[in-house]
Parts: C-alpha cells; structure tokens; sequence
C-alpha cells in the first residue's frame, strides 16, 4: 500500500492510505505484522529524509516552527510544558526553553518516562540517556502530571488526524494511555515534510491534538465515522 508522492520538499515519500473498503464488505484484515512492518519501512525512509536536511536549513526551520509553537493559545497560557532535547535532527526546540515556563524533559527508565525540571540556567547537569539522547538529571526536581499544561511530542512523523509514528518504543502511547496524562493538551512536533495524510496506525497508538510545523499549528482533523448498515 505504498505510494511514492512528490513533497513540498521535492522528495519522494512513501504515503500510506488505509485498505480501500468497498460498501457492503467487511474490513480488509490488516495484522498487527503488517502495520509494523510499514512503519519499520516508514521510520526508515523518513529518517533519512530528515537527517538528508541540510544544518542551515535545520536551523532555520527549526526557529521558523518555534516561533508557531509561541504563536499557539495553549502555549502562550501554559506554565508547565514538557518538552523534548532534539535528536537524529528532530526540530530543535531549545530557543523555546529560555522563555519564562518551568520546563521539564523525559529521563527513560525502564518503559516508563520520568519527567524532570530543567532550563538552561538549572545548577543540575543535562546526561547522554540510554537511546544516546540528552537527559536531565535522576536528582532534579521532578513533575506530575498534574503540573502540566501542555505536551511538546516529538515524532519521527504524524498525519493529518493525529496519529504519529516514534522510534519504536512505545513511551509516548504508553503515557497517554494513562489518564493521569491523557487529557493535556498535546502538540507533535514535526517538520513539513513528515506531516502526512495517513499513517499506518495500531490499536494502542493514540493520537495526538494538534502538529506543528514550520509553516504552522494544525488541529487534527476529527477520523470519519464508519459507515454502519442497517
Ligand atoms: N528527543 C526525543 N527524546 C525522547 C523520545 C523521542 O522520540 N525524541 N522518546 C520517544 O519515545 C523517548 C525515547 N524513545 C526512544 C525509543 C526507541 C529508540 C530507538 O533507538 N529505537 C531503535 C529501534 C527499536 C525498535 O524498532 O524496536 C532504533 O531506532 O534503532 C530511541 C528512543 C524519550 N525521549
Ligand atoms: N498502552 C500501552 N501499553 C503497553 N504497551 C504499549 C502501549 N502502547 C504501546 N505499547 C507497546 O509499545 C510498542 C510501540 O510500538 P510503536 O511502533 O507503535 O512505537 P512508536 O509509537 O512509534 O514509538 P514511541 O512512542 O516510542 O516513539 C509496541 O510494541 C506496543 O506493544
């Protein structure tokens, strides 16, 4: 079910529609392999789009989304925003931590995320976590759910409806999964060229309320009803 299309960005990416389902047939039997099995595919292909992305043009698209992220109501309202260090040329969000919130960043233990305060002039060191990716420290303060305004997501790719595809480890739909966290406002974070119309998607991966790119913030789009015959 892979397409190849031409972006924006003049690159071709593969876009994954669901089954066609005609009228009066039953839905099309899509497993669990196969739905992993294109996002392996999809991680691949997209990573490589993004870190293909020149520094200079990283940098600029990656101010040009902050300043959207600045722009959005639930943002500008928010005191406490979890947020996320980039890595593998995931947008860089840092101009955004020296602004006036308590911010605070995933340390991975385990399945779980521990989310810890940090902001550039925190007496706490930043550490290189398990995936190689920058941590806060295991003594800094952390936060509850709670406490929490608004969620910075990272993604290696979202659509148009929410759903967004990670690394693979599940902590992000494991943590919204949980009703302590599920009703905060959320935002993935991604660039233009990984704001899809469809992604594959599984029966545990929850979707998100909102992406923001360098050219904008994006409610997501309601999933149409399905069709029920009587
Ligand atoms: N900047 C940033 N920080 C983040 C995340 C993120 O997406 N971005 N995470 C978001 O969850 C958590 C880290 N999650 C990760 C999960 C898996 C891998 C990883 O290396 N996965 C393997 C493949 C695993 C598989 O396919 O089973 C890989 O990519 O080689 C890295 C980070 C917490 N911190
Ligand atoms: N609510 C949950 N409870 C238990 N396991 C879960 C839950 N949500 C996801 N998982 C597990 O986590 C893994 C997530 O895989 P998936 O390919 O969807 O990751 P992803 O969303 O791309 O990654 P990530 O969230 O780390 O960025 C799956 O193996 C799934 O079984």
């Amino acid at each position: 079910m892979g397409y190849l299309v031409q972006s924006q960005t003049s690159r071709l990416l593969p876009i994954f529609y669901g089954p066609f389902v005609p009228l009066h047939s039953s839905i099309a039997p899509v497993t669990s392999a196969e739905i992993q099995a294109q996002k392996v595919e999809l991680r691949r292909s997209l990573l490589r789009a993004r870190q293909g992305m020149h520094p200079d043009q990283w940098r600029e698209k990656s101010d040009r989304l902050c300043h959207h992220v600045q722009q959005w109501q639930p943002f500008q309202e928010a005191r406490t925003v979890l947020a996320f260090f980039s890595t593998r040329q995931e947008p860089d969000l840092m101009p955004l931590f020296h602004l006036p919130k308590r911010w605070a960043f995933p340390r991975c233990e385990d399945q779980a995320m521990i989310w810890h305060e940090w902001s550039p002039r925190s007496r706490y060191p930043l550490q290189t976590g398990s995936f190689g990716i920058s941590e806060p420290h295991p003594l800094s303060p952390t936060i509850t759910p709670q406490q929490v305004d608004v969620i910075l997501v990272p993604a290696i790719a979202c659509d148009v409806r929410g759903y967004r595809l990670g690394y693979g480890g599940g902590y992000y739909d494991r943590m919204l999964s949980n009703p302590l966290w599920s009703g905060i406002p959320t935002i993935g974070i991604v660039f233009e060229l990984a704001r899809l119309p469809q992604l594959p998607h599984a029966p545990w991966d929850r979707r998100l309320g909102n992406i923001c790119t360098e050219v904008g913030v994006f409610p997501s789009r309601p999933t149409t009803p399905s069709l029920k015959m009587t």
